[in-house]
């Protein structure tokens, strides 16, 4: 029997970008229509670094969101969930100040030139943020992790197996109660040990990395509206992505890593890495889900483990899914300037139904 309508708890990203100022105001109601709340990186220009900084970026979100043509309940009561960007300088207080606010949820470490707005991260993660890793792992506040190295020597599509044995391995030896996330995990050595691994270890997936493989970027021509980092992988990482968010683990959840860039910075002769997923979000993930044949572990995935492994209580609303071809549209604006959503122009077979 085929499902044509799926009733969720209303699912959460644990992952998302929404930028600042006149971009922040064109996107962030796409987010808001489908996600009760979101983890907002902080990779701005500059970094977020601090609970001030992170506060006021909050109330930028806010303010964006009373703004909106859309002043419908569901849009307004969504709740953005903050994060300080790890630099070589970060503090013990500062980490105690997160922990006591009740807005800040979480730390990202940027390995310095990893990827987007990463010139301020971290150069040695032990070596230079041990004391502050130490209060974190106290405090039990999470480390997010981009999780790639950043050798130029190391081949694009190993940097995050690679990360694994470097530092991933290394970190939480040392500290082994720390609350970790691999963000947009993308291959099944990152399967494998977040699967496998002793203490409090997550991971977000992307709905790019269980839809498409490294092919898409190359499809008839270079496309450049199928790049972000960690890069797409070959076809058997892409199979274990999805076994895992489909498995019963609960240590897989959603994260878009919705990343707009614009137009004109994506078609370019050295275009900007990240796909704009947050307006058909959950279309994409249900039907990755619906063509493994496991719908039946969306909900565990958009909507339940994200909030159980944060410690947060699991959203009261509920959203719905319809088996109705969603078109994705061909391009979107994004302030004065123009935003390609990730496969543009094509249909999706799910869509959301209208909400109050
Ligand atoms: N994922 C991406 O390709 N890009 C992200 C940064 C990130 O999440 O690494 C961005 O901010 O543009
Ligand atoms: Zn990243
Ligand atoms: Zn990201």
């Amino acid at each position: 029997m085929t499902t044509d309508t799926l009733t969720l708890t209303r699912p959460d990203d644990w992952h998302i970008h929404l930028r600042d100022g006149e971009g922040l105001r064109a996107i962030v109601a796409d987010t808001a229509r489908q996600f009760g709340r979101a983890i907002v990186m902080p990779n701005l220009k500059p970094p977020v670094t601090t609970v001030k900084q992170a506060l006021e970026y909050r109330l930028r979100i806010m303010q964006a969101l009373a703004a909106q043509s859309d002043q419908s309940s569901v849009v307004q009561k969504f709740n953005p969930l903050m994060t300080l960007y790890l630099t070589d300088k970060t503090t013990p207080d500062e980490i105690d100040r997160a922990s006591e606010s009740e807005h800040v949820v979480a730390v990202k470490l940027y390995p310095a030139g990893a990827t987007t707005n990463s010139d301020a991260g971290v150069t040695d993660l032990l070596g230079q943020c041990a004391r502050t890793l130490e209060r974190m792992q106290r405090n039990g506040l999470p480390l997010l992790m981009h999780g790639e190295v950043t050798d130029p020597s190391v081949d694009v599509f190993d940097r995050e197996a690679i990360f694994i044995d470097q530092v991933m391995k290394p970190l939480r030896q040392a500290f082994p109660s720390l609350k970790v996330v691999f963000e947009h995990l993308t291959t099944k050595e990152g399967v494998d040990y977040v699967r496998d691994a002793d203490g409090p270890v997550a991971a977000t997936i992307t709905a790019q990395h269980l839809l498409y493989n490294r092919n898409a970027i190359f499809q008839g021509g270079l496309r450049p509206h199928w790049y972000c980092l960690p890069i797409l992988k070959r076809e058997l990482h892409r199979q274990a992505l999805l076994d895992a968010a489909t498995s019963d683990s609960d240590r897989f959840f959603l994260g878009t890593d919705s990343a707009p860039h614009a137009k004109h910075l994506k078609e370019h002769s050295c275009g900007c890495a990240g796909c704009y997923t947050a307006v058909h979000g959950m279309q994409l993930y249900a039907t990755a889900f619906d063509r493994a044949g496991r719908l039946d572990r969306l909900e565990a995935f958009a909507s339940q483990r994200g909030p159980d492994f944060y410690g947060l209580p699991r959203n009261r609303d509920t959203i719905t899914l319809v088996r109705t071809p969603y078109q994705i549209p061909n391009e979107l604006s994004y302030g004065s300037e123009h935003l390609v959503p990730l496969a543009a122009g094509e249909s999706l077979p799910w869509s959301i139904a209208p909400q109050g």
